[in-house]
């Protein structure tokens, strides 16, 4: 869905913490962050600081205590979880870092799993599978199961299941954490392709320094603040 909405992803004053027994620990006090329309931002800072919270929330997994999180014309905290999921099936996709594709099913099987929530017939499913798997150079592997797949190739997956259902968003969080650099080059690669070419707006959060240089700007999260840097 397009819409005239600016800046596309808008954070205001949001507030984080998680309780452990009767320890509050504090991780966003008031977090604000603009992310324009087909942008591509890397996210960086120390361990602990926030990365993947903030993934999480932005995601609509996770909640924010206090603040707004509006991306596109949905403001995720005002959303229950019922709303917040039917959001998340057609609005974004993620991608993990330890691919998280589920062994039993094979190839095409794992990247059809976003389209069952929608009313699509099997052929025309598997239509779409087919596509996004020669997007992502798996052509002709639909049968193949993870297990006897390279990470890079598990991670070809991986993006093919975000991109399925052809959301708007993409979120990352470490997607070359396991691979090798040759790998982890050809999946930035690919999400610089996504990006530049399908215009998806993509955060990943990454420790990677050259990683992040794939982006086109970096966010260095530190003391629930950001700091910006240079990208390429
Ligand atoms: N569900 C949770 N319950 C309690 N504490 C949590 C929970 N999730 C995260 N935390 C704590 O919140 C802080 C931020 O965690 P988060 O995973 O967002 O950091 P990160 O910057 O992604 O770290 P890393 O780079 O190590 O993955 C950490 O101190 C973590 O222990």
């Amino acid at each position: 869905m397009t819409d005239t909405q600016d800046p596309y992803i808008a954070l205001a004053g949001v507030r984080k913490a998680f309780r452990i027994g009767a320890e509050t620990i504090p991780i966003f006090s008031g977090l604000d962050l603009s992310i324009p329309r087909g942008d591509f931002v890397a996210v960086m800072g120390p361990s602990g600081s926030g990365k993947s919270t903030l993934l999480n929330m932005l995601g609509g997994i996770d909640s924010a205590d206090a603040g707004e999180i509006r991306i596109g014309r949905s403001h995720l905290e005002q959303m229950g979880e019922g709303a917040r999921a039917a959001w998340r099936a057609h609005s974004m996709g993620i991608v993990f870092q330890f691919y998280n594709l589920l062994p039993m099913l094979n190839a095409a099987d794992n990247i059809e799993l976003p389209l069952l929530l929608k009313p699509l017939t099997r052929k025309e499913r598997r239509a779409r599978v087919d596509t996004v798997m020669d997007l992502v150079g798996l052509a002709g592997r639909q049968r193949q199961f993870p297990s006897g797949m390279s990470g890079g190739q598990q991670q070809r997956i991986g993006i093919a299941r975000a991109i399925v259902a052809d959301p708007d968003l993409i979120l990352c969080d470490e997607p070359t954490g396991d691979l090798d650099r040759k790998s982890a080059n050809d999946i930035l690669e690919m999400l610089g392709f996504l990006n530049r070419e399908l215009q998806k707006t993509i955060i990943m959060v990454t420790h990677d320094p050259e990683a992040a240089a794939f982006a086109r700007r970096t966010l260095h999260l530190n003391k629930g603040e950001f700091v910006e840097g240079e990208g390429r």
